[in-house]
């Protein structure tokens, strides 16, 4: 069998070109399935396999979720059917699984012809999946639906294969089987890629317009852009024009990833790969924008353009007042690499100067700072994170309350608050215990669909307040971990709102405010004091804590004072027990914050968290 030569980038036939990627949850062997990709079509040879390669960043490679999707072009060789020894080119995008990051899977999927539905096949399809699928049968993308990890003794290939069958329609034994991890089924794979795919349609003498579906920051080479291109040519001696800033710059290098970057001197219909120009923010960059050429530019940009909208708020201070000005560098720093992370500066009467921070959602949260701490050497403190309130006050004023300790006063005329559309798929024995969580979270029954005689798929609507700390892990538990969840926002309710304090010795603590339902906000403050009173430690005085609606009192707790000697237990000359005893006691301190004359840990700080379920089990 020969093979055709390779071609090379911007000379690349449209006609041999596959754009696709891979829907999947969260461990259901994405990555596994484009490692061995990338090593069968021979891209990365089995010496250079670092496991996961796609995942650049240490803190993906380390918690081994995908957090930037990457697109790679492989040749491929077909090796059935009619065009046996043609050459293919096949770009795969490597998308993002968790659900605070669907903007980017939908646009990733926007610069695709075809997507691989892969699920593993001792779980089944999961919430998650099921909402990107949607994504991709809404985008007209064709699905190729691939069972995974075959190989596992407790895989149901048939129950499974049904079940896919079910919902997207077609023959159950068509599902391809596979296994990511020994390569079986991988070859037939990359053939039905090429097969089942169609290739892309665009007009090579049309002004150039290409999507970014994904930008990134590095350090070295500065913004790097991944695009697909929908119309003629991006060349490298271009000067571009992002069509929604109308902003232009000069182009540095153009190319393709294979799996390293490799340059060319244009991209053309089709094609996917990189752009580095001068452009110094991602934020300069939005993934969903279009580039076009500055000479001779397209007019009408591609889809609908939308910048990311933060979702959750949470104030973040340095445990050392000194590191503000550190904290601050940092975000500016991380904001150059994250187009979604928003903050401004704010202080508090309990943790000082600090910064309030949008997030797309609590996966993100933890990732910033995450990052923040590890990339800037910082410690920070975190009030608990909070969704964002809209208050329409009686005299006609509309304010918007990113910080609960800035709920207004005053005469209130309506209070709103965001609710998702919340998808659930369990196991038929758990609906009436997912029901009796949906409703104690405020939630309302939208609809049940049943996937398979004993899978269904339940829909409410539910307030986001309800469902962002510890709604998943409630579910997870309720379920022994079968249900999944997926989540979309679709607006805002009106809804009987209340700010709960929370004081220490008699002074309001800012950081400890929170909004929750009038309805819960008893069980709430009583659920908060007593946690607060078992994690904040005693301190040599008594410490009553309080938690309040307004001027009334709702619930009261009092920490007795002790005076903590840890040295008198060992009388003896022991020195190096005595070193190692005030060495712990060190340790203890560590991310405690002075609030007025109390010690007060970080746990304290998001206590109100893991409050929510308590009373409602
Ligand atoms: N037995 C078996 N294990 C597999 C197979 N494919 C993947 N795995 C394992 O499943 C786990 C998850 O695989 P990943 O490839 O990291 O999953 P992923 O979907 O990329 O996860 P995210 O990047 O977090 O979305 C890893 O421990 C893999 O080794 C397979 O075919 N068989």
């Amino acid at each position: 069998m020969s093979s055709s030569p390779v071609p090379q980038p911007g000379a690349t036939d449209p006609q041999i070109l596959r754009n696709f990627c891979i829907i999947a949850h969260i461990d259901h062997g994405k990555s596994t399935l484009a490692d061995r990709m990338l090593q069968h079509t021979g891209v990365v040879d089995g010496r250079d396999m670092k496991a996961q390669y796609l995942d650049r960043m240490d803190i993906e490679r380390e918690r081994g979720i995908t957090i930037k999707s990457q697109a790679v072009r492989m040749p491929f060789t077909k090796s059935s059917g009619d065009d046996a020894g043609k050459v293919y080119i096949l770009n795969m995008i490597d998308t993002p699984g968790h659900v605070d990051f669907t903007y980017e899977v939908s646009r990733s999927l926007e610069a695709c012809e075809g997507a691989i539905l892969l699920v593993d096949a001792a779980q089944g399809i999961e919430a998650q999946t099921l909402a990107n699928l949607y994504l991709a049968i809404d985008a007209d993308l064709d699905i190729i639906p691939v069972l995974n990890k075959i190989d596992l003794p407790g895989a149901q290939p048939e129950k499974y294969a049904a079940e896919i069958a079910g919902i997207i329609g077609g023959n159950p034994d068509d599902v391809l089987r596979v296994s990511a991890k020994t390569g079986q089924g991988v070859e037939e794979l990359l053939n039905l890629i090429v097969d089942e795919i169609p290739p892309p349609k665009g007009d090579p003498d049309a002004p150039p317009r290409a999507l970014i579906f994904d930008s990134v920051y590095d350090t070295y080479r500065g913004v790097v852009t991944y695009v697909r291109v929908f119309d003629g040519k991006l060349s490298h001696r271009d000067k571009i024009k992002m069509m929604s800033t109308g902003a232009v710059h000069e182009m540095l290098e153009v190319g393709v990833i294979s799996p390293e970057p490799v340059k060319a001197s244009d991209l053309g219909v089709g094609e996917v790969g990189y752009l580095i120009t001068g452009v110094k923010e991602v934020r300069q960059s939005r993934v969903g924008d279009t580039v076009t050429s500055n000479i001779r530019g397209a007019t009408e940009p591609l889809g609908g353009y939308k910048s990311p909208v933060p979702m959750v708020f949470a104030g973040l201070y340095p445990l050392d007042g000194d590191d503000y000005p550190t904290l601050r560098d940092a975000l500016e720093k991380l904001q150059l690499n994250d187009a979604a992370l928003v903050y401004e500066p704010e202080s508090s009467g309990a943790l000082g100067f600090g910064f309030r921070i949008g997030f797309l959602g609590l996966l993100h949260l933890e990732i910033v700072r995450e990052r923040l701490e590890r990339e800037f050497n910082l410690e920070l403190i975190s009030t608990a994170p909070n969704v964002v309130y809209r208050v329409e006050m009686e005299d006609g004023k509309e304010i918007v309350v990113t910080n609960p300790s800035e709920y207004p006063e005053g005469k209130i005329d309506k209070v709103f608050e965001p609710v998702v559309r919340a998808t659930v798929l369990s196991p038929t024995d758990y609906i009436g215990t997912i029901m009796e969580l949906c409703q104690a979270r405020r939630g309302q029954l939208i609809g049940m669909d049943y996937l398979s005689e004993d899978r269904v798929e339940i829909k409410y609507t539910l307030p986001m307040g309800e469902i962002m700390f510890d709604f998943f892990d409630a579910l997870k538990s309720r379920t022994k971990g079968y249900a999944s969840l997926d989540y979309e926002p679709t607006g805002e309710q009106a809804s009987d709102l209340v700010k709960v304090d929370v004081l220490l010795q008699g002074e309001v603590v800012d950081a400890f405010s929170a909004i929750v339902h009038r309805d819960n906000s008893y069980a709430y403050g009583v659920s908060l004091a007593s946690k607060l009173k078992e994690l904040i430690p005693r301190q040599q005085f008594e410490v009553p804590i309080q938690a309040a609606i307004g001027a009334r009192v709702i619930a009261r707790e009092n920490i007795r004072a002790i005076r903590k000697d840890v040295l008198a237990k060992c009388y003896g000359g022991d020195i190096s027990r005595k070193r190692k005893l005030l060495e712990k006691q060190k340790e203890g301190k560590k991310r405690m914050k002075m609030v007025g004359r109390v010690e007060v840990p970080q746990e304290a700080f998001i206590a109100a968290l893991s409050t929510g379920d308590a009373d409602k089990k």
